[in-house]
């Protein structure tokens, strides 16, 4: 691989080169689960697009959003460390383009000549450091010019006063030394940001600067210009799955759950810019939950319901619609599993995915938990878990697919409130 020439004599130190390319970086509070950080990813998606239409400032044209890759997620396991997990493994980085001026972690160090092994898997690379680097410590350094910590106004809390605006100030979160899990990505230039505000507000500190490469960590402090308008569903119609996660998927609820895209009415074309507006999704002929268990029962305790009572109000729906199948996304233990399926059937079927070995070992946690995702976004009515991301985002699948609203919007009650209040409704806008 070519060195791009803004190294330092020695080679082993790069900074970002002047009056080319420049780059916004972002990361997120390291807790944060994978469906949040879609979301998060949307903020500033939707900020870069807004830039790269920019008239008036030209400066403001070439910046591209690196995508941070899917490193040390709280709920997944990883098989090596360090691992990077590219969006390619995810989605489709050729939809996302579409929509904003994206680029791979490992196209940004391309660009620097900083070398890694690329591990080719189709066409989806995964980054790793060479090992020799490890053991002699050898790696050539990239410095992100300015980083911004953002930070929350401990004031605003307290006084109740939310107004926009940001400043420079003493940092109260922990600063971190390297960046994305990646031994060579520093900066010599951290700065915390106190941040009350839309994300677009952060454009007065690219006017103000020449860096050539900028990172907002702690990015999800910055809140979207405007949920739920025009733009916030183009930027998330352009979110589209790798497509071989969809294809699994689709054999899946073709073997499994009897569903046929034709008849079921939930056929989408193939660029989101073509798609249009219209409610007339039937669905598989099944009912898809979306059951969060794991970390939920322990910090969510009142708000989900008991496995009893969940396979209650399961049944309860089945019966009103006349379906006999039931698909199940979940994370609970195998042991909630078989008590669902015992108090289920013979009555009625439960249906829940195993992935292939191939799969398993491909797409590993992340990608099987978005199988699941996309069967329940197919199914006929949907019922998922109060205030759970992974939810939310079956939701607006669902409102992408064209359902009618009634039959997504719905949530699994607590115990001992069987009508309880419905989830928010964020109909989809074109
Ligand atoms: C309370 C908060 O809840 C947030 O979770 P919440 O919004 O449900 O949504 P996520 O952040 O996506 O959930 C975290 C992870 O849990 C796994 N997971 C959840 N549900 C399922 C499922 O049905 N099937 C499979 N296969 N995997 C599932 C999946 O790996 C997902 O990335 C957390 O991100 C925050 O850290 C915090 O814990």
């Amino acid at each position: 691989m070519e060195d791009a020439g803004f190294c330092d004599l020695s080679g082993e130190t790069c900074t970002t080169p002047a009056n080319s390319d420049r780059y916004i970086f972002y990361d997120i509070n390291p807790p944060e689960g994978f469906n949040l950080r879609r979301d998060v990813y949307m903020r500033y998606a939707i900020w870069l697009h807004k830039l790269q239409m920019n008239r008036n400032d030209l400066n403001l044209k070439n910046f591209k959003l690196v995508l941070p890759p899917w490193s040390h997620l709280y709920h997944w396991k990883y098989s090596e460390v360090p691992e990077h997990i590219p969006w390619a493994l995810y989605f489709d980085i050729e939809s996302l383009k579409k929509f904003a001026p994206v680029i791979e972690m490992h196209q940004f160090f391309s660009d620097y000549g900083v070398t890694y092994k690329k591990v080719e898997i189709d066409d989806v690379y995964i980054l790793q450091h060479y090992q020799d680097m490890f053991e002699t410590g050898k790696f050539k350094k990239v410095e992100i010019d300015d980083v911004y910590i953002l930070q929350h106004y401990q004031d605003m809390f307290e006084t109740g006063k939310f107004e926009e605006k940001m400043s420079i100030e003493d940092c109260n979160i922990p600063i971190r030394v390297n960046y994305f899990y990646y031994n060579n990505l520093t900066s010599n230039n951290v700065r915390c940001l106190s941040f009350h505000g839309h994300t677009s507000q952060l454009t007065s500190i690219l006017k103000n600067s020449t860096a050539s490469s900028f990172l907002f960590d702690h990015a999800e402090v910055a809140l979207h210009d405007m949920f739920g308008d025009k733009l916030y569903w183009k930027c998330r119609r352009s979110m589209r799955f790798n497509r071989e996660l969809h294809k699994i998927a689709k054999k899946f609820r073709e073997e499994q759950l009897d569903a046929d895209d034709k008849k079921d009415m939930t056929i989408l074309p193939d660029d989101w810019r073509k798609e249009i507006p219209r409610r007339n999704a039937i669905g598989g002929p099944y009912l898809g939950i979306h059951l969060r268990r794991a970390d939920f029962v322990r910090s969510r305790s009142k708000e989900i319901p008991t496995i009893e009572n969940a396979v209650k109000q399961i049944k309860n729906k089945l019966y009103e619609l006349k379906l006999n199948k039931v698909f199940i996304a979940t994370d609970a233990p195998s042991n909630e599993i078989i008590e669902i399926q015992s108090r289920l059937e013979p009555e009625y079927t439960i249906i829940t995915y195993k992935p292939e070995d191939w799969v398993g070992e491909k797409y590993k946690d992340g990608g099987i938990a978005i199988i699941e995702q996309i069967i329940c976004s197919y199914a006929r009515y949907f019922i998922g878990t109060y205030e759970s991301t992974y939810s939310f985002r079956i939701q607006e699948e669902r409102e992408i697919l064209g359902f009618p609203v009634e039959s997504t919007f719905n949530r699994l009650c607590y115990d001992g409130s069987e009508s309880c209040s419905k989830p928010s409704i964020w109909k989809i806008v074109y």
